[in-house]
């Protein structure tokens, strides 16, 4: 004899027994379960789909079982899932893979209906134990984790950045250059650094105090940064030194560039809170990638020791280190030995 089911759930008032008591608890789990959960087919099916009641965070994705991907989602994501899908049957273990996906994506979705934009998500995907529908299939799991992939994102830009003038910072400018490095030893294109020195900062500070100094400092960032737009990576070194890469990027290229950046430089008046209006030079050292070079390190060198040069010619000069063809310009350059 059954009994009333008293739960407060769907099945509230029916007539169950204690087995279906548990097959029930089973089902109203899985009902209120927030994150959605596909069977997904190896030809890219939608079997099923069970879960994702959450509107604040996932869309209503019922409308999508019994379609392919490929009818709902565009070409190149819809490949992307099917290989995912395949890679896990292949390798027979949970995946987890991530993913950036909009509503506006998904054919069929009513993207009014949940959150704005684009949405990353985290996949855990799992080969099922059994055929569905004649199919091998794979369980995914989606779990949105936007917020937690803004808050990377902030983090890394963060670690990235000089606080002081919104350009990169050190570690971002090795992290460009060994990549830089990798891609010129595996590929035939050239890259240069240029390190560009203020000239006799010491006594803008020692003059205007430091505060006027960090006001310099952040202007010169943003006229370089100005200056380059797309063409160049931007990097505070440290103290009143800066970083330029360039790539693709020849000899003459930088040479061009820094002394661009030379000339602008010196032509311009730098505003203090105060209402003065100073100017300053700077030095700039060229370092172009070797056929030699294995390490960052090498290039930073090079750069040091043709701003060295720079700096000992009497400042507001550029210097490049060899290659041999590399000519010198400038008002007061030549070639560092
Ligand atoms: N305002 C300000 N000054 C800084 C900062 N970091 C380093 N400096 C100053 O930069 C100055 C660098 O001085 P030096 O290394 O002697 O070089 P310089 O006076 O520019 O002379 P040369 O490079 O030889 O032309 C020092 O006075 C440092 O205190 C900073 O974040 N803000």
């Amino acid at each position: 004899m059954g009994e009333i089911y008293p739960g407060g759930g769907i099945f509230q008032g029916t007539s169950i027994t204690v087995l279906d008591k548990n097959l029930l608890l089973q089902l109203e789990m899985i009902a209120a379960l927030p994150d959605p959960v596909f069977v997904l087919t190896e030809s890219g099916r939608y079997a099923a789909l069970i879960g994702g009641r959450d509107r604040s965070t996932y869309h209503d994705g019922s409308c999508l079982v019994d379609f392919s991907l490929y009818d709902v989602l565009p070409r190149a994501k819809a490949d992307w899932f099917l290989d995912e899908i395949r890679i896990t049957l292949r390798e027979d273990c949970l995946r987890i893979v991530e993913y950036v996906l909009s509503a506006d994506d998904v054919e069929g979705v009513d993207a009014s209906d949940g959150p704005d934009g684009d949405l990353w998500f985290e996949g855990r995907v799992q080969p099922m134990p059994s055929r569905v529908d004649g199919e091998r299939a794979v369980l995914w799991v989606a779990s949105n984790v936007s917020r937690r992939h803004a808050l990377e994102s902030a983090l890394q830009r963060l670690s990235e950045t000089d606080e002081l003038t919104g350009v990169h910072n050190r570690r971002k400018l090795i992290k460009t250059l060994d990549d830089r490095l990798h891609d010129a030893r595996t590929g035939t294109e050239t890259f240069a650094l240029l390190i560009v020195d203020i000239d006799h900062f010491k006594k803008v500070n020692d003059t205007w105090g430091h505060l006027a100094g960090d006001c310099v400092l952040r202007q010169f960032a943003q006229l370089c940064a100005d200056l380059l737009g797309e063409r160049g990576f931007i990097a505070r070194m440290g103290g009143e030194e800066f970083a330029i890469v360039l790539a693709p990027c020849s000899a003459a290229q930088a040479m061009a560039a820094a002394e661009q950046i030379r000339d602008r430089v010196a032509s311009q008046h730098f505003q203090l809170d105060c209402g003065t209006r100073l100017s300053i030079t700077v030095s700039i050292g060229i370092s172009i990638v070797q056929p030699d070079y294995r390490h960052t390190d090498d290039m930073i060198r090079g750069a040091d020791d043709a701003l060295y040069a720079a700096k000992k010619n009497g400042r507001n000069a550029i210097e490049i280190q060899s290659p041999p063809q590399a000519q010198s310009a400038g008002q007061h350059s030549g070639i560092a030995g």
